[in-house]
């Protein structure tokens, strides 16, 4: 029976033992959180009725790999890889859409190798950058210049708004980043850097995608969402499923959406965070089924794969 759903406890920033609560029901004998709408059951039924014809697509930190101060030290969740294993050879296709850099992601996510995943594709920057399992070349365009430019200018400008130490700048190639979480008060500073790197973005030509306590100045002209789409199209999938966590996954699920009214079947995932200041309205109301995290999500993927 699918039953209460869990976002109104999740609003109220009820812990997650008490979420875990309300949002699981025991489905012929086997837990799965519930899927709270009319569009994600029916999502649910096209997945297992043909699974070879689903793709499956999640976003990295935050949904994959657990949230941890310091970028460098993010790992996929234990149970990830044996998840996506088992669930790979019953589906269409498996990628991890990022904002990381797609070789970033690929050395912390442990991708390279892993038994099972040797079909497994990675979408960086946004779905600007490609790495497949198949052959394990990356692919990647050069950054547009505004981007040399903003690493140029970027240690005066921090310096200039007395930026608080545990500011972090992130290169990634294409983009940089500005994290905050380190800092002792991780949402002033957010705040206090907010308008000066949109100004900074727009001077250079970029763009600026705000995240969990991030601000990521980069290039437009890619998104979550149109990368969802070619795999989708590429994989000739009539059933897709995404999970996420973070702002930038909102396109994703946009995408989705779309597809929806295209007739192909969809299933919206959303690893919330534990913060109750990091969780995202975009995707608390728009998510089918909402889990505590990357380990609620293993553990939604493990049961799906058993049902499978
Ligand atoms: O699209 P994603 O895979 O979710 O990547 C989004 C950003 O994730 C990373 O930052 C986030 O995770 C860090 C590690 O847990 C955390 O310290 C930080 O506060 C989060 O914002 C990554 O560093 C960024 O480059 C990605 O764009």
């Amino acid at each position: 029976m699918w039953s209460i759903a869990p976002f109104p406890a999740l609003l109220r920033g009820a812990p997650f033992p008490a979420l875990l609560r309300v949002g699981v029901a025991k489905v012929r004998g086997m837990s799965l959180p519930d899927v709270v709408t009319e569009a994600g059951r029916a999502g649910v039924a096209a997945l297992l009725a043909d699974p070879s014809r689903a793709v499956l697509a999640l976003d990295f930190d935050g949904t994959l790999a657990p949230i941890v101060p310091d970028p460098r030290d993010a790992r996929a969740h234990p149970r990830a890889l044996p998840a996506l294993a088992r669930l790979a050879p019953r589906l269409g296709g498996i990628a991890v859409i990022t904002g990381r850099p797609a070789a970033d992601a690929v050395r912390y996510g442990g991708f390279e190798g892993a038994s099972g995943l040797e079909g497994l594709t990675v979408l960086g920057a946004y779905g600007a950058e490609r790495w497949d399992a198949a052959d394990g070349a990356v692919r990647a365009p050069e950054p547009p210049p505004g981007v040399a430019a903003v690493r140029a200018e970027l240690p005066s400008l921090l310096e200039r708004l007395g930026a608080p130490e545990g500011t972090w700048t992130e290169d990634k190639g294409r983009a940089v980043a500005v994290h905050t979480r380190r800092t002792a008060s991780p949402e002033a500073a957010f705040a206090l850097l907010r308008e000066p790197l949109y100004a900074l973005a727009e001077r250079h030509g970029l763009m600026v995608e705000p995240g969990r306590l991030v601000l990521e100045l980069r290039p437009p002209g890619a998104d979550k969402g149109s990368a969802l789409r070619g795999f989708v199209r590429e994989r000739g999938a009539g059933v897709v499923a995404y999970g996420g966590d973070d702002l930038g996954d909102v396109a994703a699920y946009d995408a989705v959406e779309a597809l929806r009214g295209e007739g192909v079947p969809g299933l919206l995932l959303y690893a919330a965070p534990d913060a109750a200041a990091e969780r995202v309205p975009e995707l608390t109301f728009r998510a089918d089924v909402t889990v505590p995290g990357p380990a609620g999500l293993m553990a939604f993927l493990t049961e799906l794969a058993e049902r499978l």
